[in-house]
């Protein structure tokens, strides 16, 4: 099977938003603006958390789905891309998770 990544996803959400749109969901949310987009995601990752404290396997794998989608297209409606969050990511490879954590109570 090919592996679809989350890069696919973000290409398939940039050629939405660039098309027409109808038919599109991507397209829907990202006309409402950013404000909507902020506020799916919200619900989407509500629901994960429910899922998680239910320890409902499959509803937590299929809401992780949803939130990884719309993260995805919030970071579209304000022009953000997943290459500039994972070199966030990579940047704080050099620290463990407590260093940074500290790094942050100092900006
Ligand atoms: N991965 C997803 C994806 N994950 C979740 N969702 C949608 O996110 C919504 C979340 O569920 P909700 O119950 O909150 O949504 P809802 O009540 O139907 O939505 P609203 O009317 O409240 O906005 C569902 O409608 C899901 O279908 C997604 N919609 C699209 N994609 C991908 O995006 C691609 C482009 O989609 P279109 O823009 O529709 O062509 C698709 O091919 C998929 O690959």
């Amino acid at each position: 099977m090919t592996r679809f990544t989350i890069h696919d996803l973000a290409g398939i959400i940039d050629t939405r938003a660039a098309s027409g749109g109808d038919g599109s969901y991507t397209r829907k949310l990202l006309d409402k603006g950013a404000e909507h987009c902020a506020k799916k995601f919200g619900e989407e990752a509500v629901e994960a958390v429910i899922a998680a404290v239910e320890n409902d396997r499959n509803h937590l794998i299929a809401e992780s789905a949803d939130v990884l989608f719309h993260l995805l297209v919030l970071l579209k409606s304000r022009g953000i891309t997943i290459e500039e969050v994972e070199a966030t990511l990579a940047q704080r490879t050099s620290m463990s998770g407590l260093e940074e954590k500290a790094s942050r109570k100092r900006d």
